[in-house]
């Protein structure tokens, strides 16, 4: 039980303010404080074996008063269970691993670890009490629900940087988080083609480096090979991969992952994995014992890619040696994890399943940020998995919110609470701008529509005043001043965060990776501002409507700029923000005060809200209607799935709303030939055009027009056979440059 009396006298004036917030990350098993406090100690004096001077909770204990260690210091005793400095309290320690007892008294601080890493926890707590300005008299009987608690980088994407990691190192050891596994799909070392090569000289002392700051902070660096993709079940792949092992023993490397997700062809064997597993279990973790489990990912890491009857979880289940940790995403891909989740896998795997949770991962929706709070995963399965490690976003600092609520989570599951977790997250991540901060992450946490299905709340506090003002207004027209009230003041909000937070001298490293949600966050706050002043004066009736409009529209505009612009990957490029509820309202009350404007004023403003910078136009029936998609740095025509009835000389043309350049452009009429029967045209001015060659991509129906650098006003595709044409529209698709 967790209980905080927190009746700290008046002499703690400022901290008992902050004392009433103050709450002990990650939330411990048992926290008792007194009435009474200390002062912060200057100097300790420590009591302990030698030994104990050697290990990162001395390092950490030493860093933590301001006149370091002297023989009239207060008295720090601090050891682990069997220490005789500490022999009197052994008592007092829990039994579970990296458990600790951390006592403050009169005239004496008390840490005792279950294990060396319990220790240098209760050393991190005592860190923490110490920022309260005075030591409260109190007792702390703390330990982890699940054994292995951190991070994952597993992630599709741009690795994380070496300056990133070693941040990220540090952050656990301050959150009780105890591994890290290093395993970035895009790290050509890590994975096909260059897995049985040691790392170059450079990334080698990087490695080492990590391995060093992971020892300092008490974290497990695993580091993980992914092999499968092209491995032969041979002894030549079995001894490199094994050598590479031994390269990675030699840069301080103690803990070793195969991960064999996401592979096809003879890799994905689970006898062949299981014997290689064991293989490497006896022949080097046991052979070198100093070296952590072994931990692998299996190729059906979750429920819904899982063929029980198949009998690939059952074989690992059956063969991997005991010790060895098998992976586990959950019923999907992308799923939290509950009880049911776990009563499926573990007796399969006979064992307890290693959950890797896919998230804050955004590689798949990588336009947007996972800003939100980490909820949904069972608060009853502690006692069922050996692990709960979190796969994070590419960008690292952005993570550290989901981050910070994963290690609350894990290490006391009953007692977590994923708001009140998600606002102190904030507040570790920023202290001087939390408010800010929770406004730009409360609009900033949704996916969008995505091929896993997995999406979250946003917009939480906002929701209810957005959904009763569109109702309110669409349905008869009536305005919910309430609503509008708060959504106005929301918008007042979102653009002083927005600059607050771009303009901050804190955390530059996370503002520069969420820069362009700021800007976009900004213009969405500004848009709404606009649309809300359309509401109003569409109601009114009143003339400046048209300015206010025209604002709008702009603001539209550079919305696009932004998502046209920023974040260009091949996957999902662009950037989104608010993109759940607050946009899609303000678009809706777009459109409508437009259409109702221009009913009553007989004028014709655009009442499109997303702005489109291509204009599709065509006289071929089946092709008039189709929607235009900006996707990224470019567009394309809807496909259509019918057969289309082309008329002699039809055509379909694309205009830009200004002149672009272009980088390339496909149309795939799913016929061979169509070169023949079709002209492709380009004009920079919408009167002078230029034909342009398509050439066939070799043994497919699609056509590469050679555009690279043209600049264009209109496209123009036209049926010049003489004749009718039966085709598919399968693509019709440029880029700019
Ligand atoms: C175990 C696993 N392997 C893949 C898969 O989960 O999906 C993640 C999210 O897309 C991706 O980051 C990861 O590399």
């Amino acid at each position: 039980k967790t209980f905080l009396v927190l009746g700290l006298m008046g002499t703690l004036s400022l901290g008992s303010v902050y004392a009433q917030e103050f709450h002990l990350q990650p939330t411990p098993q048992e926290y008792q404080a007194g009435q009474d406090s200390v002062m912060v100690p200057v100097q300790y004096s420590l009591q302990a074996e030698t030994a104990f001077r050697e290990t990162p909770a001395f390092h950490l204990l030493n860093t933590l008063f301001p006149k370091g260690e002297g023989k009239d210091g207060f008295p720090v005793y601090v050891g682990v269970k069997g220490d005789k400095s500490v022999k009197k309290y052994v008592r007092r320690v829990p039994k579970q691993a990296e458990g600790y007892y951390l006592g403050i008294e009169k005239d004496r601080i008390v840490i005792v670890g279950a294990d060396e890493r319990g220790a240098y926890y209760g050393v991190q707590t005592l860190a923490q009490l110490m920022t309260l300005g005075k030591l409260p008299l109190a007792e702390v009987t703390d330990y982890p629900d699940v054994p292995y608690r951190g991070v994952v980088e597993g992630f599709y994407g741009t690795p994380w940087s070496h300056e990133a990691r070693l941040r990220q190192l540090e952050f656990y050891g301050r959150n009780k988080m105890n591994v890290y596994l290093y395993g970035p799909k895009d790290d050509p070392y890590h994975s096909t083609p260059n897995w049985r090569k040691p790392y170059p000289a450079k990334e080698a002392s990087q490695l080492k480096e990590l391995v060093d700051k992971a020892n300092e902070n008490g974290v497990i660096f695993y580091w993980a090979i992914h092999p499968g993709q092209d491995i032969k079940w041979n002894e030549e792949d079995r001894d490199l991969l094994l050598k590479k092992f031994e390269s990675m023993y030699q840069l301080g490397v103690r803990a070793f992952a195969v991960f064999f997700d996401d592979i096809s062809g003879e890799g994905t064997k689970a006898e062949k994995q299981a014997e290689l597993l064991n293989y490497l279990d006896d022949h080097f973790v046991k052979v070198k014992g100093d070296v952590e489990p072994l931990v692998m990912c299996p190729t059906e890491y979750n429920k819904s890619w899982s063929d029980v009857k198949g009998g690939y979880l059952t074989t690992l289940g059956d063969k991997l040696n005991k010790g060895i940790q098998i992976m586990w995403t959950g019923n999907r891909v992308i799923a939290c994890i509950d009880k049911e989740s776990m009563d499926f896998i573990n007796p399969l795997l006979k064992r307890k399943a290693y959950i890797w949770w896919n998230f804050p991962v955004s590689d798949y929706v990588r336009d947007h940020l996972l800003m939100g709070p980490v909820y949904g995963n069972g608060l009853d399965i502690k006692d069922d998995m050996s692990a709960f490690v979190s796969n994070p976003m590419e960008r690292a600092e952005a993570s550290k919110i989901a981050l910070y609520s994963v290690a609350d989570y894990a290490w006391n599951l009953e007692k977590y609470d994923s708001n009140a977790s998600w606002k102190r997250a904030i507040r570790d991540l920023m202290p001087n701008h939390a408010a800010y901060l929770e406004t730009f992450a409360a609009h900033n946490s949704d996916l969008g529509e995505n091929g896993h299905g997995f999406r979250r709340d946003e917009s939480v506090a906002l929701q209810p005043a957005l959904k009763s003002l569109l109702a309110a207004y669409e349905k008869n027209g009536e305005m919910d001043e309430a609503a509008y009230k708060q959504v106005a003041e929301e918008c007042d909000k979102i653009i002083v965060a927005a600059d607050r937070l771009l303009a901050s001298k804190e955390s530059r490293e996370l503002i520069e990776e969420i820069k362009p949600w700021l800007m976009q966050f900004k213009l969405i706050g500004e848009y709404g501002r606009e649309v809300l002043k359309m509401v109003r004066l569409q109601k009114q009736g009143g003339q400046e409507f048209v300015a206010v409009h025209d604002h709008a529209q702009a603001l539209q505009t550079l919305m696009y700029e932004v998502d046209a612009t920023y974040n260009q990957n091949p996957y999902q490029p662009g950037v989104k923000s608010g993109s759940k509820y607050l946009l899609p309202t303000f678009n809706s009350l777009f459109e409508t005060s437009t259409q109702r404007y221009n009913k009553a004023a007989g004028t014709t403003l655009d009442s499109r809200a997303v702005y489109m910078p291509y204009t599709l136009s065509s006289n071929v029936k089946q092709l008039a209607l189709l929607p235009m998609r900006q996707k990224g740095k470019g567009g394309n025509v809807s496909p259509s799935n019918e057969v289309i009835i082309w008329q002699a000389g039809g055509e379909v043309a694309v205009a830009m709303d200004y002149v672009r350049t272009l980088e390339s452009l496909l149309v795939d009429l799913g016929t061979q030939g169509a070169e023949k029967n079709f002209r492709l045209e380009i004009s920079a001015d919408g009167v002078n055009w230029k034909t342009v060659d398509l050439r066939p991509v070799p043994g497919r129906t699609l056509l590469s027009a050679e555009v690279s650098g043209m600049k264009v006003l209109k496209i123009r595709f036209t049926n010049v056979s003489g004749s009718e044409q039966k085709v598919y529209f399968k693509q019709f698709r440029f880029v700019e440059q």
